[in-house]
């Protein structure tokens, strides 16, 4: 170590730096090792003590017991003298911090073994990904056309908790291209809470670190639609086929979502299962989004199932109070909302992230346009009619409702009518779906009338946007979310 400083914050930095490089650099760690490494971060030196801050006391525990060996090891190589960790349960104060900076973790030194077998050695130095502020809308979906990736879904806005951090770590690992025993990964759990981030993050991620990689990433929907799309007369068509195959399978990084949507659609299954062979075989990077784990796909056969457990399965589960705050205070960042809103909202909503959004979306949005500005009692009034009810609401039933509201037809909304009461009214109901059911961007858009998922993304960013600007966009959404609240509490 060549710090010589006597600052005790720097003193820790500098120590604690070299022995987390140390640290994930130990093959002896496994993956899940490593994830207990996150968001730990040193107070200070005096003597031969660091204090290290953790982030629970789970965390504090695994390093205390299992890991207190490498740990010593390690901070005893960084500082050349024998260092004793004494441990503190805190949160870090700053916003999510990269991983990439501080920790260039996953960065397998480009040993001997993985050149000779023909593999590219990984840069070691990592461009950072990472924006300079988080502010509202910087989770909003920015799509590249090429890949599909939502640009503004990365690792950097993803906010880690206990509820996901083994998936963010394994996800992490397969972005930066060591994660070579997680092929494929398979990341499972509940609507909203942060897969297909990942998945975007996955792809966002290699693609910083090497340019040349073709990530792709697709819904099952998608994938499906193209392939039929490709089918078509088979015959007169073969062409179709092969720029299909090529597609999917001259792919590096395979990112495909939702994939319970595959069930009962047995031609695309096959055609699934060959793509995901040729790809497995020549080592190519496969990640997996679903509401179950593969033991659970139905209509799945036997091999494909085994397949995908032949690689690592992580689930991501709904995140608690603390980080449920994190991620609002995030979205929040630029908002200024007081802690006392985020904790009620967080107190709230406490299932789904993308409903933990959207009722920040609705308290800022009655703060901006009343002029008010945004205290506990407003998002008190803000949300009691919102979200109180749990009942069921079917998409079309919105449909019908917003039809009603704007005195224009059901089939003018699922239709093409490009009007301009029409167009508003469509994507009303769209946000109206995406927020009051947990249907998927591409379901919303077959509801539609076989509208892209682009166009429900477009119309659910639109709206949320305007609700901010417009009061009679807030007031549309607000009268008819009462309408259909108590309508399905009637029925
Ligand atoms: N840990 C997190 N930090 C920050 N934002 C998150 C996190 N997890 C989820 N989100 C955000 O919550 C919203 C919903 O997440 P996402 O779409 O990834 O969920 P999902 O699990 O794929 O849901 P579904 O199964 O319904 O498609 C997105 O806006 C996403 O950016």
């Amino acid at each position: 170590m060549a710090d010589t400083t006597t600052d005790p914050l720097d003193q820790a930095r500098g120590v604690w730096s070299d022995a987390l490089a140390l640290l994930h650099q130990n093959p002896a760690l496994s993956v899940r090792d490593k994830s207990w490494l996150e968001n730990v971060f040193p107070e200070g030196m005096w003597g031969p003590t660091i204090v290290l801050c953790v982030p629970s006391a789970a965390a504090q525990q695994t390093l205390q017991n299992e890991l207190n060996q490498p740990l010593l090891e390690a901070l005893r190589e960084s500082a050349e003298q024998d260092i004793f960790p004494a441990f503190k349960i805190a949160e870090k104060k700053e916003p999510a911090q990269p991983p990439v900076e501080e920790y260039p973790h996953f960065t397998p030194a480009p040993h001997v073994e993985e050149t000779t077998q023909g593999q590219l050695p990984i840069p070691v130095a990592m461009p950072p990904e990472r924006p300079n502020t988080f502010q509202r809308g910087q989770n909003r979906p920015l799509l590249d056309p090429k890949t599909h990736l939502n640009k503004n879904a990365t690792f950097d806005t993803f906010v880690p908790g206990d509820s996901n951090r083994f998936a963010r770590t394994v996800a992490l690992a397969v972005a930066e291209g060591s994660g070579h025993d997680f092929n494929p990964l398979c990341i499972y759990g509940g609507s909203g809470l942060g897969k297909t981030h990942l998945l975007n993050a996955i792809g966002n991620y290699a693609l910083v670190k090497d340019p040349s990689l073709k990530v792709r990433y697709v819904t099952s929907e998608e994938f499906t639609n193209e392939f039929i799309e490709a089918l078509g007369d088979t015959n007169q068509n073969s062409g179709q086929i092969k720029e299909f195959n090529r597609r999917y399978r001259e792919v590096d990084v395979l990112l495909i979502d939702d994939i319970q949507f595959l069930s009962g659609k047995d031609a695309t299954l096959e055609q699934f299962f060959h793509t995901f062979n040729t790809l497995h075989q020549a080592n190519k990077r496969i990640v997996i989004a679903s509401d179950v784990p593969p033991k659970d796909l139905q209509g799945f056969n036997e091999r494909l199932i085994s397949r995908f457990e032949s690689g690592l399965t992580v689930d991501v589960k709904p995140p608690d109070l603390e980080t449920r705050i994190a991620i609002l205070r995030m979205i929040a960042h630029e908002s200024n909302v007081q802690d006392d809103v985020l904790n009620l909202i967080a107190e709230r909503f406490t299932e789904n992230i993308r409903e933990l959004e959207g009722a920040l979306n609705r308290v800022t949005a009655m703060a901006s346009l009343s002029g008010q500005p945004v205290t506990r009692a407003l998002a008190e009034h803000t949300l009691q009619d919102f979200f109180a009810t749990d009942v069921e609401i079917k998409p079309t039933d919105i449909i019908t409702q917003v039809a009603k509201y704007f005195y224009i037809t059901f089939d003018d909304i699922v239709g093409r009518s490009r009007t301009k009461k029409i167009a508003l009214a469509r994507q009303i109901a769209m946000y109206l779906v995406r927020e009051l059911t947990s249907m998927s961007l591409n379901d919303i858009g077959q509801v539609f009338g076989g509208k892209d998922h682009t166009t429900v993304m477009h119309a659910y960013t639109r709206i949320s946007d305007e609700m901010q600007e417009k009061q009679e966009i807030y007031n549309y959404v607000t009268e008819l979310t009462l309408q259909l609240k108590q309508r399905s509490g009637e029925k």
